[in-house]
């Protein structure tokens, strides 16, 4: 067993939620269109009706003439022929595609995970394939937050506990895991859920903790692989809501991809992919 791992928190040691978490449905009743329809009951804490503040100059990324091919069978397969974006600072920006276009190889890429065979991405003007792996990882570990469809929680550890865990590997100094943890469980609204294990919690809210987990270390990029494809539709609604929701109170972007035609429009931007292009 891995050393920082310890008896899960009880209630009484944590701090109290704080009184954001009830004034949830204030914030519920100025969502987007799709999601006001749907938000009925959702606890979220009060938007920040203001613009994104001040968020650094320029794009968070941008994506020049990517390609990317994979060896298959003494052969290769050309899954991304020549990809061109640019997402802005405090954007929600989805790829839609079908299964098999590409998204999922680009949003690896836009994160670093994965290295294009040709073409550039920069991230805050820096071009990722500049940096070594050192610098990469770091910047990965700071910067980005990724959300995947399997929701990527560990089982044993509480809610509070796996958002927690995400400080510790970022080397947040533990007198801020408190007051950070309560914060984001606040944010997603599950204020009074923090110290439910995973499977006492629905699909919905275990995405909502991973959101949590997510952007608890204040990442600038927001990284999301069908964050809503195994919820249905008001719990879908209820993780845009978290999404719009976190660009305005942490000041992220956010680029996700999707095969739901239903909430494209709670996007800034829509990038529609097929066989390894955009289209439109
Ligand atoms: N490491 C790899 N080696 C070989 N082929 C790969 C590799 N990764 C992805 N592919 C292929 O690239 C294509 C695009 O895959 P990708 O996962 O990016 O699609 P997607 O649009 O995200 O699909 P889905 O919506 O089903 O997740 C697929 O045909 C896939 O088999």
């Amino acid at each position: 067993m891995m050393r920082w791992l310890r008896k899960p928190v009880q209630p009484e040691e944590a701090a109290a939620p704080s009184e954001t978490a009830a004034a949830g449905e204030a914030g519920a009743a100025e969502a987007e269109p799709i999601t006001e329809k749907l938000l009925d009951g959702v606890s979220l804490p009060e938007r920040v009706p203001n613009e994104v503040q001040e968020m650094g100059k320029g794009p968070i990324l941008t994506v020049r003439e990517v390609h990317r091919t994979f060896p298959v069978g003494g052969g290769e397969i050309h899954v991304l022929k020549g990809i061109n974006m640019e997402v802005n600072p405090g954007q929600l920006v989805m790829l839609k595609g079908r299964s098999g276009s590409g998204k999922t190889t680009l949003l690896n890429m836009l994160g670093g995970l994965d290295q294009p065979s040709s073409g550039d991405i920069l991230f805050r003007g820096q071009a990722l394939h500049q940096l070594n792996d050192d610098k990469r990882t770091l910047l990965r570990r700071n910067d980005i937050g990724f959300i995947f469809q399997a929701y990527a929680l560990l089982p044993l550890l509480s809610a509070w506990e796996n958002v927690e865990l995400s400080l510790r590997m970022a080397g947040v100094p533990p007198q801020e895991w408190k007051r950070r943890v309560t914060h984001c469980m606040e944010l997603v609204g599950l204020g009074k859920r923090m110290f439910h294990r995973p499977f006492e919690l629905s699909g919905g809210e275990q995405q909502r903790v991973a959101i949590a987990k997510a952007i608890a270390h204040r990442p600038k990029l927001l990284l999301a692989d069908e964050p809503t494809a195994n919820l249905d539709s008001q719990m879908g609604a209820q993780v845009m809501a978290v999404f719009k929701n976190i660009i305005h109170t942490e000041q992220m972007t956010i680029c996700m991809t999707t095969h739901d035609p239903t909430i494209l429009e709670v996007a800034d931007h829509v990038y529609e992919m097929v066989d390894g292009k955009f289209i439109g």
